[in-house]
């Protein structure tokens, strides 16, 4: 079995993924959907985390468990590209928790 062959192998945390979006908003690789999101602005992401998590609603009351986590895996790719478009960091957030 590789490395990759395992998909605990290549999971990454809620830390790690704010970490790699921090750095594609300060390098701006090119293709990234990240630098487009932020380019696009508060109002286009904000409708995308409302998006997310309608369709995570909407897979938790009609889907798999697997869709709904996945659902919930997009919502949260959104919310930190919203974080990162107000200059929010993860202690600012989890100081409320
Ligand atoms: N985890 C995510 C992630 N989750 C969701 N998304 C985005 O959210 C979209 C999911 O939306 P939908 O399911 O509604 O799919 P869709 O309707 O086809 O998408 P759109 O037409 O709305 O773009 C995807 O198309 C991605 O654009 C993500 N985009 C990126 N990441 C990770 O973020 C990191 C940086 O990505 P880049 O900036 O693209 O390099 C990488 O590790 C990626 O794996």
């Amino acid at each position: 079995m590789g490395p990759y062959d395992d998909p605990r192998e290549i999971m990454k945390t809620f830390e790690e993924l704010y970490a790699e979006l921090a750095e594609k908003a300060r390098t701006r690789p090119e293709g990234s959907g990240t630098v487009a999101a932020l380019d696009a602005g508060v109002h286009a992401i904000g409708k995308k985390v409302v998006e997310e998590a309608a369709e995570s609603w909407m897979a938790a009351e009609y889907e798999s468990t697997e869709r709904t986590a996945e659902e919930i895996s997009q919502l949260l790719y959104h919310i930190q590209v919203l974080m990162l478009a107000r200059g929010i960091g993860l202690d600012e957030v989890y100081k409320h928790l």
